[in-house]
Parts: structure tokens; C-alpha cells; sequence
């Protein structure tokens, strides 16, 4: 099995596509979301492994995007435990470090950590990975990565503060991608949804009564500009049931009234 990910040994995508697939799948890493989708929309990958939201710093909206416009499927979906930790190179003290890098989605979820360290800059990386290798073979002083204790120990870097994220409880809900839609043995009890819906008085209101008459657990919706239509909307959803049969009704349903549903694809919750 060939599985892209973004990022580099010792980052969470490195962790997930391992926890998924084992040591035996083939792991192609990419510097961005796109060269990920890009390489599953061309079939050089089998798989991707995609981050998609997290429990502290919300969505990854430009990675709904780049399923949308590339036609990819979402076929199962991964919540992993995130714990960040500041790594240095051995020997530096916090007070020798002016500036920390790392994936904007790691520094949102360390904010408050850093407000005690207002010294410090926080600047944008590639992945949380990449920058612990980086401080490593350049030997990089002043500089700090936020990254898990996995990448610490592949890189060999000195922890000076563990589980900096704002809460304990941090999670990362990564989602399983493929070019096509495999034979299901399985009954999917939730979707990810495209829903285009009128821009009329109480559009929204009515499809969300739809849903919760039938059953419908929305577990996401998030609003996305629709491109070629200046101020109408389209809703990712994200929605849980019990009955499939009831799903495809309400399918049915939001299409006679004069909605588009995009289906991205129909799975097995992993909560
Ligand atoms: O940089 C990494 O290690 C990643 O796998 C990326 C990523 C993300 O895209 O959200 C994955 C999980 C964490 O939430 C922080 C960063």
C-alpha cells in the first residue's frame, strides 16, 4: 500500500499512517496538502493520510477545498491524541531561545503557552518534524520546534517543556483519502457531505430541521464561499446516524427541495 502524507518521519501525519497501516506500508512525504492530493488524484499514492480539524484550533478549511476541487474520496476518518512538546538543541535554556517554529495548525493549539515568553516569535513551518530535523543537523541554536517526543528522540533534541498545548485534551481528526470509492463490507454510519442550498430566508434553518427529524447527528457543518457565486454559501457537513436508509432519504429529500449534495464520501465513525 502506498500512503502520502504531509511531512516528515516524527510528524503526527508519520504517526497516524503508522497506527493505520503498520510498518509495512510504503510512506511517500510531501512538503504540502496539495502535492498530497495531487499525488492520490494522479494514482502515485494509494492513499492519503489528511488532517482535517483539530479539537483546539478548529478546521483545516483549505484542505475541504483541495478534496472538493481534486474529486477525492474520503474513505474512513482517525482521531489522534496531540501532545506538543518545545525542543531545543541539548543544552539551551528557554531563556537562549528568541524564536520557535513549527505547523501553524501545532503553534494555534500552544498560543497561551507562549504568552508567559513574549521574547519568543513564532513563525510558520512546513511541518512540526521538519523544523526538529532541521535544529539537528544544522545545529541551530536560539531556534525551538514544537513537535511530539517521538520526533525528539529521531532527532535527537533536548525537551525543555512537555504537553504545552493549551488543554490536555488535544485531538487531531485526520481523514483517510482515496481517488475511488472501494466495495464497502461495511454500513457507513457517517458522511461527509457538500450542501448547496438556496440562498433564501430560512434555507438553513429548514435543512438543519431536516436532519434532526431524521435522525441526523451533525457533527460539523462549516461554511465555505461558493466561487463562481459571490455571496451564496456551501456547507461541509459532517453527519452521524444509525440508519443508513434514512441518510439516503434525507439525501433525497434536501435534493427535491432545490439543493446539491456533493457525497465526499460514507464511512465508519472512529469515536
Ligand atoms: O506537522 C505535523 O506533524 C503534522 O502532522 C501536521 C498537523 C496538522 O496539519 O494539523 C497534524 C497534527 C497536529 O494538529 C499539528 C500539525
Amino acid at each position: 500500500m502506498k500512503i502520502a502524507i504531509q511531512g516528515i518521519p516524527g510528524s503526527f501525519h508519520h504517526q497516524v499512517a503508522i497506527n493505520l497501516f503498520g510498518k509495512g506500508g510504503s510512506i511517500s512525504t510531501y512538503r504540502t496538502f496539495e502535492e498530497v492530493a495531487k499525488s492520490i488524484y494522479s494514482e502515485i499514492d494509494e492513499v492519503g493520510v489528511m488532517a482535517i480539524e483539530n479539537s483546539i484550533a478548529g478546521a483545516i478549511l483549505p484542505n475541504y477545498e483541495l478534496i472538493d476541487r481534486y474529486g477525492l474520496v474520503i474513505l474512513g476518518e482517525y482521531y489522534l491524541p496531540i501532545s506538543h512538546n518545545l525542543m531545543v538543541l541539548p543544552g539551551q535554556r528557554i531563556s537562549e531561545i528568541f524564536e520557535v517554529r513549527s505547523h501553524p495548525m501545532a503553534l494555534l493549539q500552544c498560543k497561551i503557552f507562549f504568552q508567559d515568553y513574549p521574547r519568543i516569535s513564532l513563525i510558520d513551518d512546513v511541518d512540526t518534524a521538519t523544523v526538529a530535523k532541521r535544529i539537528a543537523e544544522e545545529k541551530i541554536k536560539g531556534l525551538g520546534a514544537i513537535a511530539s517526543k517521538t520526533a525528539a528522540e529521531i532527532y535527537q533534541l533536548e525537551i525543555l517543556a512537555e504537553d504545552i498545548q493549551t488543554v490536555q485534551n488535544n485531538f487531531t481528526r485526520f481523514i483517510i483519502l482515496g481517488k475511488q470509492k472501494g466495495i464497502p463490507d461495511f454500513i457507513p454510519n457517517k458522511a461527509s457531505l457538500k450542501v448547496t442550498i438556496r440562498n433564501e430566508k430560512g434555507s438553513l434553518a429548514k435543512l438543519l430541521t431536516l436532519m434532526s427529524e431524521n435522525d441526523l447527528d451533525l457533527s460539523k457543518i462549516q461554511s465555505i464561499p461558493v466561487i463562481d457565486k459571490p455571496w451564496d454559501y456551501a456547507f461541509f457537513i459532517d453527519t452521524q446516524f444509525e440508519n443508513y436508509h434514512t441518510y439516503i432519504q434525507v439525501l433525497n429529500k434536501i435534493i427535491e427541495n432545490g439543493g446539491e449534495v456533493k457525497v465526499f464520501g460514507e464511512y465508519l465513525s472512529n469515536r
